[in-house]
């Protein structure tokens, strides 16, 4: 006998089932608690009843009850109108009062249209007279809240209709999915809007309590721009639609800053995109320009001051660029510095050497494996809008990714580098330089520099393998991206300090560089914080050192801001070197932050 069966006999139904069960389970329930909540879940009331409408309705399905007749409704009124005035008998009467009841004639109707089996609306006969050109409308409700529609509209310069020019994604309009782009608005609550400007529509809905009504004509859809895919971009430049004339609604517009990341949410419109900050749960869309709007709006720009033009209004010893002239962006003209071996608190720090950034010391010239052009500044490539990225996150195992330092001359990142090698010679390291100069006697090859041949420089300076080199009292001096590579490739983190202008020539897959920009404090601070430190100053061909002056504060303040409006959008970070304690810890943190933690690099540095 089957455990649950109830011993009657013939097949148990799923009722009786039911009845059964708490009898049957009991031999095998220990816990009494058990036992008691199994008795009043079989026993509820509700369940049995259930069971037992699910019993009949599988007894009507199988049996297939076909309707008497398939016109109760007819019949119930001729019957009444039979009876009524004829006979004043007590039954009759009541037979009347029953068929008169509207509940008695709705559930007549509803047998006949199950036993006609008309399920389907009846639609209105089409009207005679309709004009064959006639536009199918859209009666369209949406219950309005304090949220924008999320809509914006416009007048078709030709056929003066209002159409649908945009559904911001994720907004009320778009998530009803009933209006679309490219549908004419005919009616706004049933105001005709055909003989309306923009303006006053968006004055008629303002007022709108409620629900509103839209009768509009719907246009072609555009299937394809539903599924775009999303992507994130890095804005390389501020934005606030505020204070953009261009934009066709402002409301409409996203606010963002230099270096937000963007949910690219629809490119349909060649200079509007619509997007939302990365992480915003807000499913709206704002309006923000399209790359190549931007582009080219960009371009059209006065160009900032320069840092080679800047340079050329600052003071004393700055020989004439040889390379460039006055508006070129290049920094080819700086001068190169070489200073022997340091020692800092017994800690050897090889090869640390300063590298060709703008310096003080004796100019001389500087070239870059890149030789900027005077058009390179306005090269459409580097137009900053955005940068599309993804996020990444380093493995176990994988090179670090390229610590670039830039900055004014003076303005500690040697002291920064310092720090951070002597805070863990293991992990941190320096590039060491070439040069063609002879090895002086306490040098070490391959530590202090890697000692070459002049010809054989001049080789390697054709064949690029420098991302910087110049040459001093006739020798040549350089660093290779080899030696950039020979520190990656150890599972170091290499420290790199570069003039500003070659940052993009190191933003590759295999270097994946993360550019801190050090900023001095304002002048007031540097002259509080600046007291004892000496900058290196070369006038004579011996290195010497000379305290800070009023103008060379003054110089490093404002090659700073010039260094930040040119390239700042190339920055992944600034820190103002004030307190050197406090500058050295955000750093400290910054670049553990990289190492461990998911953050966003462009896209093209993940496919090598
Ligand atoms: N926050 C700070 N407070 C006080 N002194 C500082 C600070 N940062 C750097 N210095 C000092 O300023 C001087 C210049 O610093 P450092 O040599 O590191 O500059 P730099 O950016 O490498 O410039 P350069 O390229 O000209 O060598 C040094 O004497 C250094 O100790």
């Amino acid at each position: 006998m089957p455990a649950l069966a109830t011993g009657t006999g013939h097949e148990p139904g799923l009722y009786e089932l039911l009845a059964a069960l708490p009898s049957q389970l009991q031999p095998h329930v220990n816990c009494s608690e058990d036992n008691t909540f199994l008795q009043d879940m079989f026993g509820e009331r509700s369940l049995h009843s259930l069971v037992k409408i699910h019993e009949r309705l599988q007894h009507y399905e199988e049996s297939k009850p076909a309707p008497v007749l398939e016109g109760a409704a007819p019949l119930a009124r001729d019957v009444s109108d039979e009876l009524e005035g004829k006979s004043a008998s007590q039954d009759v009467k009541e037979l009347l009062k029953l068929l008169a009841n509207p509940h008695v004639k709705s559930l007549l109707s509803v047998h006949d249209a199950v036993a006609q089996k008309k399920y389907d609306p009846e639609l209105p006969p089409l009207p005679e007279d309709i004009d064959d050109d006639e536009d199918s409308v859209k009666i369209i409700r949406l219950v309005k809240n304090k949220e924008p529609l999320g809509a914006t509209i416009r007048r078709d310069e030709s056929t003066g209709a209002i159409i649908v020019a945009r559904i911001m994604k994720g907004g009320p309009a778009d998530r009803s999915g009933l209006i679309h782009v490219g549908d004419e608005l005919k009616e706004v609550n049933g105001i005709p809007v055909d003989d309306k400007k923009p303006e006053e529509i968006i004055r008629i809905l303002a007022q709108s309590q409620g629900a509103i009504t839209f009768k509009v004509v719907p246009g072609a859809k555009d299937e394809a721009s539903i599924k775009e895919p999303q992507m994130f971009v890095k804005a390389l430049f501020d934005y606030d639609p505020k204070d953009d004339n261009t934009i066709p609604c402002k409301e409409a517009g996203l606010a963002f800053k230099k270096g937000c990341i963007l949910q690219i949410m629809s490119q349909d419109d060649a200079t509007w995109w619509q997007a939302k900050h990365e992480g915003d749960t807000n499913p709206r869309a704002g309006l923000i320009p399209s790359k190549q709007f931007q582009e080219r709006r960009l371009a059209f720009q006065q160009p900032v001051t320069t840092l080679s033009s800047l340079r050329r209004s600052t003071r004393r010893s700055l020989t004439a660029p040889q390379t460039c002239t006055a508006d070129c962006v290049s920094l080819d003209d700086v001068t190169v510095e070489f200073e022997d071996a340091d020692y800092s608190g017994g800690f050897h720090l090889a090869g640390f050497r300063r590298s060709f950034r703008l310096s003080r010391r004796d100019r001389k010239t500087t070239k870059s494996m890149y030789e900027a052009k005077k058009s390179e500044m306005y090269d459409m490539a580097d137009v900053p809008t955005y940068e599309e990225v993804v996020p990444y996150r380093r493995q176990r195992g994988d090179k670090h990714r390229l610590v670039v330092l830039v900055g004014p001359t003076g303005v500690g990142l040697s002291e920064l580098k310092k720090k951070l090698l002597i805070s863990d010679p293991q992990h941190f390291s320096v590039t060491i330089p070439h040069t063609s100069r002879p090895k002086k006697n306490q040098e070490t090859d391959g530590v202090d520099y890697h000692f070459i041949s002049k010809q054989l420089f001049e080789t390697d300076i054709q064949n690029n393998k420098f991302i910087e080199h110049g040459e001093y009292k006739g020798n040549f001096y350089g660093t290779s991206l080899d030696s950039i590579r020979s520190i990656l490739s150890k599972k170091k983190v290499c420290l790199l300090d570069v003039q500003p202008h070659l940052i993009k020539h190191l933003r590759t897959a295999e270097f994946k560089p993360f550019v801190v920009f050090v900023k001095p404090p304002t002048v007031d601070r540097l002259r509080e914080t600046r007291k004892k430190p000496q900058i290196i100053s070369g006038k004579d061909d011996k290195d010497s050192t000379k305290p800070f002056t009023e103008e060379d504060f003054q110089e490093m303040v404002n090659t700073a801001q010039t260094m930040e409006t040119q390239y700042s959008h190339l920055f992944e970070m600034v820190i103002v070197n004030d307190n050197l304690d406090v500058a050295f810890s955000e750093l400290q943190l910054a670049l553990k932050k990289v190492e461990t933690e998911t953050h966003w690099i462009p896209v093209s540095w993940t496919h090598s």
